[in-house]
């Protein structure tokens, strides 16, 4: 798919929030969408490894890792369960680590930027909180567009079918 935040946003501005945020992008799918759930944590990345190993139904995972470069919240083998498990895409507000073979990956993947170190698990973290990202607070439930523009979101579910045309859900 192509791009979809141009027309989503000449179409439903109203009802979209745009992350002013130029992401990094490690998957091999650069354009994803679907409903979010929610992580916060800060350089232990158990709940993202405990909740990309449940069913993903195409949600996407939104973790705010409170920016830090310091260690990784997702690799290779966590990105291979997300697929596996049939998430959309994972949005990490932090570091991911194993650059290359993500990028090979159908699997849609945005961050800061990358690190080579991974976390210590301690089994902190909190799962389906509000995120408050730029200003924007984001819930569980809500929806996330992604392209190579970057990130929007919405408490409503477009569909985008292969020829680009939206349609509200
Ligand atoms: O295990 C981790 O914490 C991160 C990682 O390297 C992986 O997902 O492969």
């Amino acid at each position: 798919m192509l791009d979809i935040l141009p027309d989503l946003f000449d179409q439903h501005a109203q009802q979209l929030q745009w992350l002013p945020i130029q992401w990094c992008d490690f998957g091999g799918v650069p354009t994803f969408y679907g409903e979010v759930q929610t992580v916060r944590c800060f350089e232990d990345n158990s709940r993202v490894k405990e909740v990309l190993a449940m069913p993903g139904r195409g949600r996407v995972l939104l973790v705010d890792g409170g920016g830090s470069l310091n260690r990784a919240l997702l690799g290779d083998l966590i990105a291979q369960s997300a697929q596996d498990c049939g998430w959309a895409g994972v949005v990490i507000l932090g570091a991911v680590r194993d650059v290359h073979a993500l990028k090979g990956m159908s699997l849609g993947i945005k961050a800061l930027g990358a690190c080579p170190i991974k976390t210590q698990r301690k089994g902190i973290g909190e799962l389906d909180c509000v995120l408050h990202i730029e200003g924007v607070a984001v819930n569980s439930g809500d929806y996330v567009y992604a392209d190579r523009h970057g990130i929007a979101i919405s408490s409503t579910a477009f569909h985008i079918d292969s020829e680009g045309a939206i349609k509200e859900w």
